[in-house]
């Protein structure tokens, strides 16, 4: 296990048992396992946040998730903007955000298209892909798409294609408070857009369609028996008539979704294990495809009202992957969960929490952390032990003392991002110089958050 904190961030919250426990589990599986900063516990999951495994050839289940969670952020460009007008352009932007759910905005022709220019694009920042997946050629994407993403999907990526999604999922604008190194990207006093999303709908049913169904564990009663039967059903008809590998490769698709251990793996060199990684890497595209679709409509909406404004992009970090990345010329399996993949970008985000310091961090490009980073300061409190602690009201009275201006878009809680439910930003900073994860590069302070 390979750690890059100090043991004094690791919270007493449960987690040093996950731990250890997948540690034991994972040992003859030959997996490498690392721990970030952010580490903690995450209810109903086996494995922790802040966690990447590496590997040779093993896809391991419990790192599986909702993919490409990330951060997508930059420069809000124009010579003539203040805290007011950006609390007019984000106030009429969340009423926007917010009529977007539940409506078809886009035909099936317009989401297979999108998906297929974004895949070629990915491609071409990374060619070596194109080898891994087979695919050489647009023709190769379309084909590889239409027999891996069920119309299901598609008929999600409409409906939910520009929605910022639930949960701690954020569209927030900051002010740069101190810039620490001569960049002329930023300056103090400038104003910086971060966004949370991930793959919201399309990435939540590729999840369910590749598992054993435990992810359903937080339904009761006949409402878990109507999803598990129903997805049973999804599933049966996926690999059973879709793409077939209940035939081709019986044993380790029955042993995908029906295996009770949540630490089994597979093999990425099975049928299952080659769809997986493509169906995944589709997912994925729609993560970006999504949070570029947020930013352009938020900088549409602003240049109505603000005439001269524009988008200096910074970067944009998934950290929530399954990916297949080369290291030292061989090959490997790379699993990311609250880990951000930052490349060769030069610079990343990272939040603090909801009305606190956030920091933009230089990438210092750590080989040995796999071009990696935390992707946030990681909780104390998970959200169930958050929303028990803090009540609704008293979290919103302390965010208000902070000058923060909160405009509800989606039906998340509040009380669940207390800022007092996440380890301290200056602590995390620190750590993260100290074990060469990331550099201070801008310490931001927020002005207003559109929450999920
Ligand atoms: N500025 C904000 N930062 C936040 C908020 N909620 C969480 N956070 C930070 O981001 C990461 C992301 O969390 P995850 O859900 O992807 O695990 C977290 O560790 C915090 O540092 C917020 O509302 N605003
Ligand atoms: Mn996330």
């Amino acid at each position: 296990m390979k750690y890059f904190l100090n043991e004094k961030l690791i919270p007493d919250d449960g987690s040093k048992k996950v731990l250890s426990d997948l540690e034991r589990k994972v040992k003859k599986e030959n997996i490498e396992i690392s721990v970030f900063p952010d580490i903690h516990y995450k209810k109903g999951s086996s494995v922790t946040n802040g966690l990447l495994t590496k590997s040779k050839n093993r896809i391991l289940t419990s790192m599986l998730g909702v993919t490409n969670c990330g951060f997508t952020f930059g420069k809000i460009e124009s010579s003539e903007l203040d805290d007011q007008a950006i609390l007019s352009m984000s106030k009429s932007y969340s009423k926007k955000l917010e009529s977007y759910s539940k409506k078809i905005k886009f035909s099936k022709e317009d989401i297979s298209n999108m998906f297929v220019e974004y895949a070629l694009k990915e491609l071409d920042k990374d060619p070596s892909l194109k080898d891994v997946f087979g695919l050489q050629t647009k023709e190769d994407i379309e084909i590889e798409f239409n027999r891996l993403i069920p119309k299901k999907i598609i008929k999600a990526a409409q409906v939910s294609l520009g929605t910022l999604g639930g949960g701690n999922h954020f569209f927030e604008i900051q002010k740069a408070q101190e810039v620490y190194q001569k960049d002329s990207r930023l300056n103090t006093g400038d104003y910086v857009y971060i966004l949370h999303s991930d793959s919201i709908a399309v990435g939540n049913l590729i999840q369910i369609y590749y598992s054993n169904l435990n992810e359903l564990w937080y339904l009761k009663g006949l409402k878990r028996l109507i999803s598990l039967s129903v997805y049973r059903m999804r599933q049966l008809s996926y690999f059973g008539f879709k793409t077939k590998t209940l035939f081709s490769d019986f044993k380790n698709t029955t042993k995908l979704i029906y295996g009770k251990d949540p630490h089994r793996c597979i093999s990425s060199e099975s049928i299952v294990g080659q769809n997986l990684l493509k169906s995944y890497f589709f997912a994925s595209i729609f993560g970006e495809m999504n949070r570029d679709m947020i930013v352009s409509e938020f900088f549409n909406s602003a240049r109505s009202s603000n005439g001269k404004i524009s988008d200096l992009r910074f970067g944009s970090h998934s950290h929530d992957s399954i990916s297949v990345e080369i290291y030292d010329g061989q090959s490997f399996i790379v699993q990311r969960n609250g880990v951000q993949h930052l490349k060769d970008s030069s610079l990343f985000a990272l939040p603090g929490a909801l009305g606190t310091e956030s920091y933009i961090m230089a990438n210092p490009h750590n080989y040995s952390a796999y071009r990696s980073s935390n992707h946030g300061v990681g909780r104390i409190m998970d959200k169930h032990v958050a929303k028990g602690a803090f009540s609704e009201s008293a979290t919103i009275e302390k965010l208000n003392r902070t000058g923060i201006k909160i405009f509800k878009v989606g039906s998340g809680s509040i009380s669940e991002q207390d800022p007092d439910a996440f380890k301290d930003v200056e602590q995390v900073v620190k750590e993260m110089e100290h074990q060469s994860l990331g550099n201070r590069f801008a310490r931001l302070f927020p002005i207003c958050s559109l929450k999920g």
